[in-house]
Formats: structure tokens, C-alpha cells, sequence
């Protein structure tokens, strides 16, 4: 899994033409996490979240939906709530937080949710979070054409952890910069 998201983090800074390898980021250690979910069948699904709307705070997360339950929905503008129903083998990619912030808002940090169902089937989720490190300065990364200037404020991925627990899906605001 870490080979597979060392691939994909060198695949992100290739497309937001970020020069690699970044010594601050492959000499320190990087943030992995799990987190096992299971969502036991449900007599009053829509009384029920099983998570509410967030957005990943990290660089990216993958995630195996087990079996073929579906829960998991992406907010999508001017569609709402869209199932991101699971395919047999396939994974998905969650943009979080910090790959929002360094790509300059040019990759929007996905909103999504987990509902439960009624259908007597528990569901079983498995999402691996890829980090950077805490010390990391977190710049929107500015060379590319048609670049207005930066969205957000420079800081550490440490500081907007903590804007994070604070104020969960309004911490980006504190760091959006205006006009
Ligand atoms: O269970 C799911 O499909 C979503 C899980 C999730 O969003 C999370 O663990 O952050
Ligand atoms: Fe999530």
C-alpha cells in the first residue's frame, strides 16, 4: 500500500507540475493511517448518518468498499448527493485537504458522506489515509499558465491539522484568501 501511494503522490505532483523529489517530504516520515469502517444494516436508514459530510483532511486517501454494498456518496455541484457505487477490484481516490491546498484549489477536495441501508447487509469500508509530513510548508504550488495567484495562505500541515479539529469543514475559510 505504500509503494502504491508513493506512485500516486508522485503522479499528483507531476500533474500540478510540482518538480520532484521533494527533499522536505522524502526525508522526513510520512503520515499513514486506516481506518477500518463497518456500517451494521439499519432500521431507519434516512433518520441515520453513517459519516457525515467531511472532507479528507490529508493529501489522499484510498478506499475499498467491501463487498457490493453502497454508502459511499460524492457531492457533486449542481447534482447533489452521487452514489460512488463498488466495482469488483476497483478503488478509489479521494483528493483531500493538502493536495487542495497545493494544487491551488486546481484539485477540488472531494465532499463526501456514508449512508446506511435497510437491505440487512452490514457494509465494510477500508480507507487509507496518505499524509504529508507535519512540518511540510504548505505553499500553492504557482507555476502553471493562466495562475491569478495563490487561494490560500502558506503554512505547515501541522498548523491546518489543528485549524482542522477546530473547525472540522470550515478550517479551509481561515486560510482562503480574499478577492
Ligand atoms: O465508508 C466510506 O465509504 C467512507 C469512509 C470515509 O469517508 C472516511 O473514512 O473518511
Ligand atoms: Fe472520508
Amino acid at each position: 500500500m505504500k509503494d502504491l501511494c508513493d506512485k500516486l503522490k508522485s503522479v499528483f505532483f507531476k500533474s500540478i507540475n510540482m518538480p520532484e523529489p521533494i527533499e522536505a517530504i522524502e526525508k522526513e516520515e510520512r503520515y499513514y493511517a486506516l481506518h477500518l469502517n463497518s456500517y451494521p444494516p439499519c432500521p431507519n436508514p434516512t433518520q441515520t448518518m453513517g459519516i457525515p459530510p467531511h472532507t479528507d483532511t490529508l493529501f489522499f486517501t484510498i478506499l475499498h468498499q467491501s463487498g457490493n454494498v453502497s454508502g459511499l456518496q460524492v457531492h457533486k455541484d449542481g447534482h447533489g448527493w452521487v452514489s460512488v457505487d463498488p466495482h469488483p477490484g476497483a478503488l478509489v481516490v479521494i483528493v483531500g485537504d493538502l493536495l487542495h491546498i497545493l494544487s491551488n484549489a486546481r484539485f477540488p477536495n472531494a465532499l463526501h458522506r456514508a449512508v446506511v441501508n435497510n437491505e440487512q447487509k452490514q457494509r465494510l469500508s477500508f480507507a487509507y489515509f496518505y499524509g504529508l509530513p507535519l512540518d511540510f510548508q504548505l505553499s500553492p504550488y504557482l507555476d502553471y499558465p493562466n495562475c491569478e495567484g495563490p487561494c490560500f495562505k502558506s503554512l505547515k500541515v501541522k498548523e491546518y491539522a489543528s485549524l482542522k479539529v477546530k473547525y472540522f469543514n470550515s478550517a479551509l475559510s481561515f486560510i482562503k484568501k480574499s478577492g
